[in-house]
């Protein structure tokens, strides 16, 4: 193997804090990167659209004809919003209501079991139903999620550390 290909890239991760009365949605994480540590929702951004080949083919042959096909081919990728929606229901069953970027971290993981570098980018958003409960989908990647009031003293430890630095730099999340 040469090097170029050892060689760690940097990732994008979408996460979203999911906005209810003064709390957000956590869950521990069970995964490789930041195991044990309280996290928001949220994943790897995915090259293309966040439509599997099946759902494009249907999409194909029953409704826009190539469009659909033109959009994938074309590479107008998943958008930071459509990663976030997909993630958040992939994981929580949840539905993403109105959502909007708030801030990117760059942030190096070198204490891993593999090193990784992301570029996160974080929405926040609120739920299409807000009487919508979250369920653990993934039960092998997070123990389960729980609201949690934004306060420093009430959050959970230990946090995912980049999450556990933009508390301490007094981040507000809220509108
Ligand atoms: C580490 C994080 C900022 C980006 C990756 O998040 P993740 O490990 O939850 O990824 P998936 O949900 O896509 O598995
Ligand atoms: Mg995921
Ligand atoms: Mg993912
Ligand atoms: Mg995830």
């Amino acid at each position: 193997m040469d090097m170029e290909e050892a060689k760690p890239v940097p990732r994008v991760g979408v996460v979203v804090f999911v906005l209810k009365g003064k709390s957000v949605l956590l869950g521990r994480r069970r995964s490789s990167i930041g195991a044990s540590t309280f996290a928001l929702p949220g994943g790897h951004l995915e090259f293309g659209l966040s439509l599997t080949h099946t759902q494009l083919y249907w999409l194909n042959q029953n409704i826009f004809g190539s469009l659909a096909l033109i959009k994938y081919l074309s590479g107008a990728g998943e958008s930071f919003e459509e990663c976030g929606a997909r993630e958040l229901k992939e994981e929580t069953g949840l539905e993403m209501g109105k959502a909007e970027y708030i801030t990117v971290t760059n942030n190096l993981f070198l204490e891993q079991p593999k090193p990784a570098h992301y570029v996160t980018i974080f929405l926040r958003a609120v739920l299409a139903d807000p009487d919508q409960l979250p369920q653990n989908l993934e039960p092998d990647k997070c123990d389960g999620w729980e609201w949690y009031e934004w306060d420093k003293d009430k959050l959970p430890q230990p946090l995912f550390w980049p999450l556990d630095q933009m508390v301490r730099s007094g981040f507000n999340p809220f509108p």
